[in-house]
């Protein structure tokens, strides 16, 4: 029986809904959730991706602000952009668009980021209250990712977890989560001598490295769940997974299409973060 898919525009929808009801109150209160949105430079996937942040701001009842800078601005500039927005009681989340031109330096633009506002996850204080357990922001992609496999309604805890990839913003961080919910974690990376001993043994696949074919049907146990982070082009130039998806939806329990399954729910997560940023402040 072929898997059942995870279909993340659907859960998108629900979850928008229940965030947009959460901004209407907010807005009734005089608190328009807020949500800034810088993007450096002219990188058209970028460009596509911020487009999308925006307008699902809007279909929420969010207000947001989208700045545009060409690639030369300076990483001072950048800073002093971030402090204003920090210092700004409409916007309730900052969301600095990744990758960055090569001399601005990522690490320093992200710190400087409020930590109230970090509506992303990825400054130090965020990555350390999701290492131990406390409150705060999650990363929207891998925060997704939990959100499609628990609307499997499949219980993580004892279960074997595979992650494929370990990116500060998404395989280290799914670890984390995975981990939380009582899984048994394993993550393989680059340097894994033989990927398939390992995704062989797991209930859950997430596979989050960037290089389609990575996960083939001969390397999933039956009955698995498989999410697809993965955002590359095939040689028709048609957006892709990291998972062979004909193949292995013929042995997984359920999978995430790309694109329609993560890459909608880490804007939802987005939304989300920025919906709690508001309620928070
Ligand atoms: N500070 C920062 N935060 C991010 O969250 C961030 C970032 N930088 N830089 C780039 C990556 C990538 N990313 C995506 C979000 C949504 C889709 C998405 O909606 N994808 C659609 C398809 C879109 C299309 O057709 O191209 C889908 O999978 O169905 C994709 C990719 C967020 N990122």
């Amino acid at each position: 029986m072929p898997a059942q898919l995870i279909d993340g525009i659907a859960l998108s929808q629900k979850l928008r809904g229940e965030i947009a009801a959460r901004a209407a109150a907010l807005t009734a209160k005089g608190k328009q959730p807020g949500l800034a949105v810088i993007l450096v430079g002219e990188d058209p996937a970028s460009q596509v991706y911020v487009r999308n942040k925006v307008k699902a701001c809007g279909d929420v009842g969010f207000h947001s602000v989208l700045e545009k800078y060409e690639a030369d601005l300076s990483e001072a500039a950048l800073l002093a952009r971030i402090a204003k927005l920090n210092a700004d009681p409409a916007i309730h989340g900052i969301l600095v668009q990744m990758p960055l031109p090569k001399h601005i330096n990522p690490h320093k633009v992200i710190e400087a980021i409020s930590t109230t506002k970090d509506v992303d996850g990825y400054s130090v204080l965020s990555a350390g209250e999701l290492m131990t357990g406390l409150e705060g922001f999650r990363p929207c992609t891998p925060y997704g990712c939990m959100k499609l496999i628990e609307s499997t309604g499949v219980d993580l805890r004892g279960k074997h977890a595979v992650v494929i990839g370990r990116s500060n913003t998404v395989g280290k961080p799914m670890g984390l989560l995975l981990l939380q919910a009582n899984a048994t974690v394993t993550i393989c990376h680059s340097a894994t001598p033989d990927l398939g001993v390992h995704t062989r043994q797991a209930d859950v696949v997430v596979a989050a490295v960037g290089r389609r074919n990575t996960l083939t049907a001969d390397m999933v146990k039956p009955g698995a769940i498989v999410i697809d982070v993965g955002m590359n082009r095939d040689d028709a130039g048609k957006l892709c997974g990291d998972v062979d998806f004909a193949g292995v939806k013929e042995v997984a329990s359920h999978i995430t299409p790309v694109p329609g399954g993560v890459g909608p729910m880490t804007i939802t997560m987005l939304l989300m973060n920025t919906v709690e940023a508001a309620e928070r402040l």
